[in-house]
């Protein structure tokens, strides 16, 4: 196989290809453009017109889809996977990869929009060189643009496989994005409806893509990720990169849709989640229910009918979300 295929290997050693281009028996482009960052490109007379940026290892711990993007990137050096499409595979974070690590000294997913630019330090230039990598993947006109930034969970989750959906003002969630994502195993979608500092947000505010956090699964170290299954989702992203990819069916075939109602923010040290330390996200929580305290008698009570958390997290930075109440959605704004 070729040496730009092993981009885990290198990234985990911490090593720069000696050879920075090659070129597979397909005739498919290879460019290590920085640490855990690799641009494929099929011959010009195969593309089929698609730019697509698959990323993992924003969080260091979340193993499987980092496993997941080696295989494909595996095949594609080896030419058992042909590329119509143009594809960015970037490993986000690998000093906290190579410490199987959330993170280093703080969440690479709460810098992007500019805020790394509010902060410093490793992770903040590593958001910073992400936002230049993604922006200059994207930045080729009339192309299509699709990312997926992938990752696990810290918890169990009663649905194991969604997505979250960026928001910005004026733009509608597509109905054929979600039946691709229905097509690729998720379960659910949460549409957001507000700007957010994670990678995806980013890449679909700022660089008009098409743009998904998808939620695998629970985090597990490399190896053990037997019980995270993303044989559909593999399978469809073999389809876009070869742009043989069915025509999706127009229904949503039982997606679950769900809509932001808070954003829990953790606003001091004296902030308390009252809620059991393995709660699954998803988990529904009864109208009067006291969510959390936190100073000056703040309290956080559910009010919502169907309201259910994702992502509860005391431990984060204050100021930081610390969970998402969600409410089922009808999805009538869909384009
Ligand atoms: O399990 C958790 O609490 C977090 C899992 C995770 O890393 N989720 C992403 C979601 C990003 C988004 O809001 O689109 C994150 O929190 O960064
Ligand atoms: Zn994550």
């Amino acid at each position: 196989m070729l040496a730009l295929g092993k981009l885990l290997e290198l990234t985990l050693a911490g090593r720069e290809p000696a050879e920075k281009t090659q070129l597979t028996v397909e005739g498919v482009r290879m460019r290590w453009l920085s640490e855990g960052a690799l641009e494929v490109r099929p011959p010009e007379a195969r593309d089929n017109g698609l730019d697509l940026l698959l990323s993992a290892g924003i969080h260091g711990n979340e193993t499987a889809p980092i496993e997941l993007l080696d295989r494909l990137l595996h095949d594609i050096a080896r030419g058992d996977l042909k590329p119509r499409a143009r594809i960015l595979f970037l490993f986000g974070n690998p000093e906290a990869i190579r410490k199987g690590e959330r993170f280093v000294e703080q969440d690479v997913n709460r810098l992007f929009n500019g805020r790394h630019e509010q902060s410093s330090g490793s992770e903040a230039l590593r958001a910073c060189e992400l936002e230049r990598l993604a922006a200059s993947f994207f930045s080729k006109p009339d192309r299509q643009r699709l990312h997926y930034d992938l990752h696990t969970a810290i918890r169990g989750s009663k649905i194991e496989q969604f997505a979250l959906y960026p928001w910005k003002e004026g733009r509608q969630h597509s109905r054929r994005e979600l039946a691709r994502l229905r097509a690729a195993g998720m379960e659910a979608v949460l549409l957001q409806n507000k700007p957010s500092i994670v990678f995806s947000s980013y890449t679909y505010d700022k660089l008009d893509a098409e743009a998904f956090t998808l939620e695998l699964g629970k985090a597990r170290p490399f190896g053990q990720n037997d019980g995270v299954n993303v044989s559909l989702l593999e399978t469809r992203l073999k389809q876009i990169i070869e742009g043989n990819e069915p025509e999706a069916e127009q229904g949503l075939d039982g997606l679950q849709l769900f809509s932001v109602a808070r954003e829990i923010i953790k606003h001091s040290d004296a902030f308390r989640l009252n809620l059991p330390a393995d709660i699954e996200n998803f988990s529904e929580l009864e109208p009067g229910y006291v969510l959390a305290e936190d100073l000056a008698n703040t309290r956080w009570v559910i009010e919502e009918q169907g309201a259910r958390i994702i992502f509860p997290n005391p431990k984060v930075k204050n100021g930081l979300r610390a969970g998402i109440l969600i409410v089922p959605s009808t999805g009538e704004n869909l384009a």
